[in-house]
């Protein structure tokens, strides 16, 4: 066991500080770098992102994702590896959020001492972990489930409130040299590998080994390829955080050499702007930023999230904090910075630029908002002193923030060109110059934001692209049949978390009805949805072990929710790069996860076509168990004349709602405008329709009632050959749960049924026990025909000469007898 961190403070010196906050001095507190001390942010007002959201109509940016249109085809860049490893270790990673089990996160906090002393200590310490335990899990699961009663406000709240960071401050925080070797390899900065430590991270992936040198040590720009969930947010967020530390640290020193200069330069109150990361979706906004909080934890960085939806109070007052990174979307960071947000504009101290997911936002040409926003950005090549820019803020930026910009490009799908460094030796004299140009390529994008020429390429993706975990398979189906194979899907192998995704707004709002109506808990996301809602539905996802998420490709990038073990592509993606992402919300992080195209006749050439491009000869066909469809059908047929009345209904009353409000507005009186003998008929019609509907629901309940299985399994006779082991299971752990026989009286109380002797199988594991593979490329295919074909014109031709030989065989022998 080493000490990793600074010497902890003695007692007398955490009294001081703690007065020194009470009394209202938090720079002094903060400035210890510990986080009891920062108390002063306590009085901020709440600022919860999640909390602030209006819910706003201005698709803009968002709405863009379900009217993509580009073409598969997007392979062939070839990127020069920089680090030695390819492919990530099968090694199982604790992830989360510090629950303590990591052995690191709640491991010992000694100061350095040795022998029986510190043996005791620690056993006191195990007797604490049970409890610290439960209460980081709480916390942890009150985070997850999105509930903002308490909002936060930045990442320094985040600290003041939370009991273990405080308790690790009070007791010294000691890591076992061991679990952080690979982390302290990296030249980390001690409290950085604390906070990591706690997120229960126990090594870099290899994406982070591989840029983290380059980028905070050698101070390169990097552009970074790595498949889906492998840590891309912490490779870039992390060097960001490495270099703040480490010039608050040298700035500190410079600042005890000079007593006159105010200690507010020190950035610990915030700042000028640092760092500024842009990503294509406020989810992802969102998520990088809360993910960099959680790292920067014990720094007291500021970061904080700007994104579309939020109000302009809370934007105003976050702002004001002078944050020293802000993770946003294009479209509302080119808005504040069009309208001269001070902090925002004032970017000659910015010491990195990020573009995460890049690859989204230069696909057609959608985002001027990002072209406008890297023009805006200080030229490198000029020196901060001769540049022509005012420089009245610079006057608070101590010298060692001065040093060159650093560009970072991140994706999972990123395609350069052979000569990209070239380009960009040959364009860094220029890309300035050409302004009116459009951004059309990742490689122009980069030229434009700066990358310099020497910028490290890590290129960690395989040959396919997807997660190394990942199992791809496709089920065959007609396209009016998609509803029910889903639902097959979903009832039958309905574990763990799935996504379904949607090309199209209508397809995705006819699933969830269906789905809805079947029973199936399931939740949307779109970008005609408010921001609050979009947020919501992300949170009850995540809160709930089987959920269902129907959504459009809002989706597809960067969202990262634990547990997703399957993504249900209902319509294909219309781009590989898009089938990628998609697919890449499952086997995060070494987990693993499985992906189902469903495939109609009409999906079945722009499949082959990305399979092509994906450089894949073979797939895997999802195994259907036929016996189980025909209640399917019927199910869905009851579903889909549940749906139709309903919708008729719906749309009866809108148009009648909106008679009304227009009456309203003109002050008119609303007559009924049809005969008596009219009224009645629609009000028959109405009595039909609803007794119709209700009819039917009575029917489906009927049938969801009961287990879905194949007509030959008997409910009545549980004895007979149709229990199954899990059946078997089910059973058992119902009679134990009821032992009596006597229901409480809250069950009492309800009415519904108890499903059992369901096959709950995973998707992937049933694929992986009876998936077959099947050829999907379709030059293998014309080829294998080919030679098929080729086999069989010789097999009769064969057959031809041996019968033309046997006949003259027969007249020679005719002739001899004669
Ligand atoms: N060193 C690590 N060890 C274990 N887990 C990690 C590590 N670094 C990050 N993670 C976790 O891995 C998950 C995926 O990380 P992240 O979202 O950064 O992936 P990504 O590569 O950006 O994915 P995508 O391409 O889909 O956006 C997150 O839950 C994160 O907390």
């Amino acid at each position: 066991m080493a000490e990793v961190s600074p010497a902890p403070p003695s007692l007398s010196e955490k009294k001081k500080e703690a007065k020194r906050a009470k009394k209202g001095d938090p720079l002094q507190a903060a400035e210890s770098g510990r986080l009891d001390s920062l108390r002063w942010n306590d009085s901020l007002p709440n600022d919860d992102p999640f909390f602030l959201l209006a819910g706003s109509n201005e698709g803009g940016f968002l709405s863009l994702e379900e009217i993509d249109e580009s073409e598969y085809g997007f392979l062939g860049g070839v990127l020069e590896p920089l680090g030695g490893e390819k492919k990530p270790k099968g090694k199982k990673r604790k992830r989360g959020s510090g629950d303590g089990d990591s052995g690191v996160g709640g491991s010992c906090i000694v100061q350095a001492e040795d022998g029986e002393k510190k043996g005791k200590k620690k056993q006191k310490k195990k007797k604490k972990r049970p409890r610290d335990k439960k209460k980081k899990k709480e916390e942890g699961e009150s985070s997850d489930n999105g509930e903002k009663g308490e909002p936060v406000e930045g990442n320094a709240k985040d600290a003041l409130n939370n009991d273990d960071a405080k308790n690790d401050i009070d007791e010294g925080f000691l890591i076992d040299e061991d679990e952080v070797y690979a982390w302290k390899e990296l030249r980390l900065h001690p409290l950085l590998i604390k906070s990591i430590c706690r997120l229960g991270f126990k090594e870099p992936t290899p994406i982070q080994k591989a840029c983290i040198p380059a980028a905070a040590h050698q101070g390169k720009d990097v552009i970074g390829a790595a498949e889906t969930g492998s840590g891309k947010t912490l490779a870039f967020g992390l060097p960001i955080l490495q270099r703040l530390l480490e010039e608050r640290e040298k700035d500190a020193r410079l600042f005890q050499k000079d007593p006159d200069e105010k200690p507010v330069e020190k950035g610990f109150r915030g700042g000028p702007l640092r760092a500024l990361i842009v990503t294509p979706t406020r989810e992802l906004a969102l998520q990088v930023s809360d993910h960099l909080k959680a790292a920067a934890k014990f720094l007291a960085i500021q970061v904080v999230p700007i994104v579309g939806g939020m109000s302009s109070e809370k934007q105003e007052r976050l702002l004001k904090r002078k944050p020293e990174i802000i993770v946003g979307t294009p479209g509302r960071l080119w808005e504040l910075m069009s309208a001269g947000e001070h902090h925002l504009v004032e970017l000659h101290s910015l010491s990195f630029f990020v573009l995460d997911e890049a690859d989204r936002m230069i696909e057609n040409g959608h985002f001027h908002e990002l072209q406008s926003i890297i023009d805006m950005l200080p030229m490198l090549n000029v020196s901060v002193e001769q540049s022509s820019q005012p420089t009245t803020i610079c006057k608070t930026i101590p010298s060692l923030q001065r040093k060159k910009r650093q560009t970072f490009v991140f994706s999972a799908t990123i395609a350069l060109s052979d000569n990209f460094r070239k380009k960009l030796k040959r364009g860094l004299s220029t890309s300035k110059l050409s302004t009116s140009d459009g951004i059309s390529s990742i490689e122009k994008l980069s030229e434009r934001a700066g990358m310099r020429p020497d910028a490290a390429i890590v290129d960690l993706t395989n040959a396919s692209i997807v997660a190394a975990k990942l199992e791809e398979s496709f089920m065959e189906c007609s396209e009016e049949d998609k509803e029910a194979y889903l639902y097959y899907l979903l009832s039958v192998h309905g574990q763990g978390r799935t996504i379904v995704f949607c090309t199209s707004i209508a397809a995705l709002r006819r699933v969830s009805s269906i789905l809805h109506i079947l029973g199936i808990n399931s939740w949307t996301l779109h970008a005609q949805m408010q921001q609050r809602a979009r947020l919501k539905a992300i949170d009850r996802f995540r809160a709930n072990e089987h959920a269902v998420l129907v959504a459009t490709d809002v989706a597809a990038r960067g969202l990262d929710i634990p547990g997703i073990r399957t993504v249900v592509h209902y319509q294909l993606p219309h781009s590989a790069e898009v089938y990628i992402h998609r697919s890449g919300r499952t086997a995060r992080a070494s987990a693993d996860g499985c992906c189902i195209a469903l495939i109609s006749p009409s999906d079945k050439a722009k499949f082959f076509s990305l399979c092509k491009s994906l450089s894949k000869e073979s797939l895997r066909q999802f195994p259907v168990n036929d016996v189980y469809m025909p209640e399917v059908m019927k199910r869905l047929s009851l579903a889909h004349q549940i749906d139709k009345i309903v919708r008729k209904n719906s749309q009866e009353n809108a148009k009648k709602s909106w008679l009304l409000r227009n009456a309203e507005s003109l002050e008119l009186a609303m007559e009924d405008s049809g005969s008596e003998e009219e009224t009645v008929k629609c009000h028959k019609q109405k009595k039909i329709s609803s007794l119709q509907l209700k009819k039917l629901q009575q029917e489906l309940n009927g049938h969801l009632a009961r287990p879905l299985q194949s007509k030959t399994f008997s409910n009545r006779f549980l004895a007979g050959a149709g229990v199954s082991p899990l059946l078997q299971q089910q059973l058992e752990e119902l009679s134990k749960k009821n032992p009596s026989g006597n229901m409480s009286s809250q069950e009492n109380k309800r009415p519904g049924f108890l499903v059992i002797g369901q096959d709950c199988v995973e998707p992937l594991q049933a694929l992986r026990s009876s998936g077959r593979e099947v050829c999907v490329s379709v030059d293998k295919k014309r080829e294998l025909r080919r030679l098929a074909e080729t086999w069989k014109r010789k097999k009769r031709e064969e057959k031809k000469r041996t019968r033309e030989q046997q006949r003259k065989k027969r007249k020679k022998a005719k002739e001899g007898m004669k």
